[in-house]
This record gives structure tokens, C-alpha cells and sequence, in this order.
């Protein structure tokens, strides 16, 4: 394999959505001279059948856990100490399930090139001390002290790993890192659009997997496609409105781009918060059972993105200004029943009130 001198790229995480973008990146990388062949991977290292995950990874090309039966091209190396995947990269795009993002960023501070930038994937948010949340975008800039832009869309990793046409959205201020951006990550099946609202992109990200547990729930209580279509709508108001209120400034035109209401509705129809969300109102077990029982060590972000959400809302009062976002918290940790979830959307403000002029462009 002939290694160019062009700007390396490091993938930080090997999950599910992690090993689709490591296998467009490495192909990517191969056409375009302005990247290093070598991508690396930072994989969470784990036994399988005896066998360490990264020596599989590296001898067959192919995460036989995370995305069986796609191969990954060669020059994506798997690597178990994220320091080392990660030292010498320009461009790190960070794809790990969200509560592990500061772990992984107290092991890299210092430790990586102080011109890199960073790129998220990541759906989600993080308590801060005092009762709001932090974006993950935010996090990442904040202790490692670089800049991060993020991709968000309607991506379900399964249709993407098979190159079935989908779109994305990064969000992303600066033009000329986000054309480079685009370039390392669009494909034919794979299109970007760049637009300069990265906040709204990652805000979008993370609550659809809030809503998508609700679709989840009504499903699972037998209820019909305009049920489901009644959460989509009500559950993109309620975000609409979390932006407007704790992020204003932002575009209500990203709410068309992929990483808005397509995200919403791949999510709720076929994404695995909803999945498991169907299967607790149906079986009774607890979210964390069925996380372990139906995904294979693939992580749920919906759950804990709406006790971070109901942690801040709860702080400031607001927990009846946003009725979907709470109430799935509720439900997720048994302080409400699934049936429950049939009055929040009865009930719901958007019913109640003429919906005010949304002030933002
Ligand atoms: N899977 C999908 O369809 C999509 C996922 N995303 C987002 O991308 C992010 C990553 O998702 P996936 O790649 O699907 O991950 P995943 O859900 O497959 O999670 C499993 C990954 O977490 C790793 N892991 C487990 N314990 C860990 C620890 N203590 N420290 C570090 N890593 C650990 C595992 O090794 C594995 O790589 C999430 O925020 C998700 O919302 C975004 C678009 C699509
Ligand atoms: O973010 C996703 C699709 O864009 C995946 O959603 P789930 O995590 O619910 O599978």
C-alpha cells in the first residue's frame, strides 16, 4: 500500500455508525490526494471467540461485532489505545455512543496535534454542573482545545453500510473546512449538504432520539401510523422550540435539511431507540435489559438524551413546556406508565395554544 504525505484522518470509535464511516472514509481517502491511505480506528478493544476485536478487525477487514458481513477497506487500521490512533491526525471524527465522550477526551488532552480538528458524529448531550446541558461539539472544543464541527443526518448505519442513497447534513462556520469536510465523507450514495448552523444540526441530532422512544411507545401500545405521525410532528415542535428558547439564533430552515425532520422520521420508523421503546411497553423488562438483550452491545442514546434534557428543563421549570421530552423520561425510568404517554399527546401545548410566530429565519 503507497501512503501519501496528505492530512491523516482518525476515526474515534468503532461502533455500528463508527465502522460505515471508517469504510466511506477509508475508500474516500484512496481517491483524493490531499489525505494520508492511512486512516486508523480507535476500537474499544473487546474478546471475541479468544480473539482480540482489533486483530480481527486488522486480519479480516471486517467489525464481525459492531457490522457484520460489510468489509472495511485495508488501509483502516484498528487500534485499541485512542492515544495512539489518534496522535498524529489532522482530522478527528469523533463516533462513540455519547456517554463515553469525556472519558476519551481526558485521555487525549495533550496528547494530539494542536492544529487537528474534529468533526462529530456523536447524538446527545451532557449534564453541566448547575442544571444545564452541554453540546457534544461543545465538549470536545472545550478540553481539547480544537475546533469541532458536526454531521448529523438520516443515517441509519445498516442502509448506509449497504449504499442505499441517503443524505446528511454538516454543520460546520468555516467554508473551506467544510468543502474538505464534504469531500472526505460524500459518496454517491452518501450526500452532503454543508450549511453553517452547527448548533441546530446537533441539537437536532440529539432530541430526535428522545422522540423516537414515543414512536417507540405507540407502537408498542398498537397504535396506527397517524398516532405515530402526530409524535413526528409534535416531537419536531417541541425541538423547534428547545432551540428557539435555550439556543436562540438558530435557523428554523435546518429543521428541512436531513439532520432535521428526515432524521425524525428514519428514526422513528426504523432506528433502535425506537425498537427497544416498542419492546418495553410490550415486555415490562427495563430499558437497560432490552438495551443488552436486543442490540449486541450497541448503545441507546434516546434514554439518557431525555434525563439530560428533563435534568435541565427541571431546573428551570420548564418540564410542562416540552411534554414529549419529559414524559419519555418518565416513562423510561417507570415514573409514568407507557398509556401515559396517550394523554401527553392529547394534551400537548401545540393543541391548546395558536402556535406562536417562530421569530428565527
Ligand atoms: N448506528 C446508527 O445508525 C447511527 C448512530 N449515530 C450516532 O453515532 C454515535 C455512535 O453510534 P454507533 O457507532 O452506532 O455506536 P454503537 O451503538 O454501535 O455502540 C457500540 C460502541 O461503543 C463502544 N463502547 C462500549 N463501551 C465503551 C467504553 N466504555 N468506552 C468507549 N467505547 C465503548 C463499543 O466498543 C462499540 O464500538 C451515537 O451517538 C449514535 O447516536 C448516528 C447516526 C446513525
Ligand atoms: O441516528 C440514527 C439514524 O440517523 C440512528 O438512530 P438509533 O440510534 O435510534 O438507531
Amino acid at each position: 500500500m503507497s501512503y501519501t504525505k496528505g492530512k491523516q484522518v482518525c476515526i474515534v470509535g468503532s461502533g455500528n455508525w463508527g465502522s460505515v464511516i471508517a469504510k466511506i472514509v477509508g475508500c474516500n481517502v484512496q481517491k483524493l490526494d490531499k489525505f494520508d491511505n492511512r486512516v486508523t480506528m480507535y476500537v474499544y478493544e473487546e474478546m471475541i471467540n479468544g480473539k482480540k476485536l482489533t486483530e480481527i478487525i486488522n486480519e479480516q477487514h471486517e467489525n464481525v461485532k459492531y457490522l457484520p458481513g460489510h468489509k472495511l477497506p485495508a488501509n483502516v487500521e484498528a487500534i485499541a489505545d485512542v492515544v495512539e490512533a489518534a496522535k498524529d491526525a489532522d482530522i478527528l471524527i469523533f463516533v462513540l455512543p455519547h456517554q463515553f465522550i469525556k472519558g476519551i477526551c481526558s485521555t487525549l488532552l495533550g496528547k494530539i496535534k494542536p492544529t487537528a480538528i474534529a468533526l462529530s458524529l456523536i447524538k446527545g448531550f451532557d449534564r453541566l454542573e448547575g442544571g444545564g446541558i452541554e453540546l457534544i461539539s461543545h465538549i470536545i472544543h472545550r478540553h481539547l482545545k480544537i475546533p469541532c464541527h458536526v454531521l448529523m443526518g438520516a443515517n441509519l448505519a445498516n442502509e448506509v453500510a449497504n449504499e442505499q442513497f441517503c443524505e446528511t447534513t454538516i454543520g460546520c462556520r468555516d467554508r473551506k473546512i467544510g468543502a474538505m469536510l464534504r469531500d472526505i465523507i460524500q459518496t454517491e450514495y452518501f450526500r452532503v449538504v454543508v450549511v453553517d448552523d452547527a448548533d441546530t444540526v446537533e441539537i437536532c441530532g440529539a432530541l430526535k432520539n428522545i422522540v423516537a422512544c414515543g414512536a417507540g411507545f405507540v407502537d408498542g401500545l398498537g397504535l396506527g401510523d397517524n398516532t405515530k405521525a402526530a409524535v413526528i410532528r409534535l416531537g419536531l415542535m417541541e425541538m423547534i422550540k428547545f432551540v428557539d428558547v435555550f439556543y436562540p439564533g438558530g435557523k428554523l430552515s435546518t429543521f428541512f435539511e436531513s439532520c432535521g425532520v428526515a432524521d425524525l422520521i428514519t428514526t422513528c420508523f426504523g432506528g433502535r431507540n425506537r425498537k427497544c421503546s416498542e419492546a418495553f411497553v410490550k415486555t415490562g423488562k427495563s430499558i437497560k435489559q432490552l438495551e443488552d438483550e436486543l442490540l449486541n452491545g450497541q448503545k441507546l442514546q434516546g434514554p439518557i438524551t431525555a434525563e439530560e434534557v428533563h435534568f435541565m428543563l427541571k431546573s428551570k421549570g420548564m418540564e410542562d413546556k416540552f411534554p414529549i421530552f419529559t414524559t419519555v423520561h418518565k416513562i423510561c425510568t417507570g415514573e409514568l406508565k407507557p398509556q401515559d404517554f396517550v394523554s401527553c399527546i392529547r394534551e400537548h401545548p401545540e393543541h391548546i395554544y395558536i402556535p406562536r410566530h417562530i421569530a428565527f429565519t
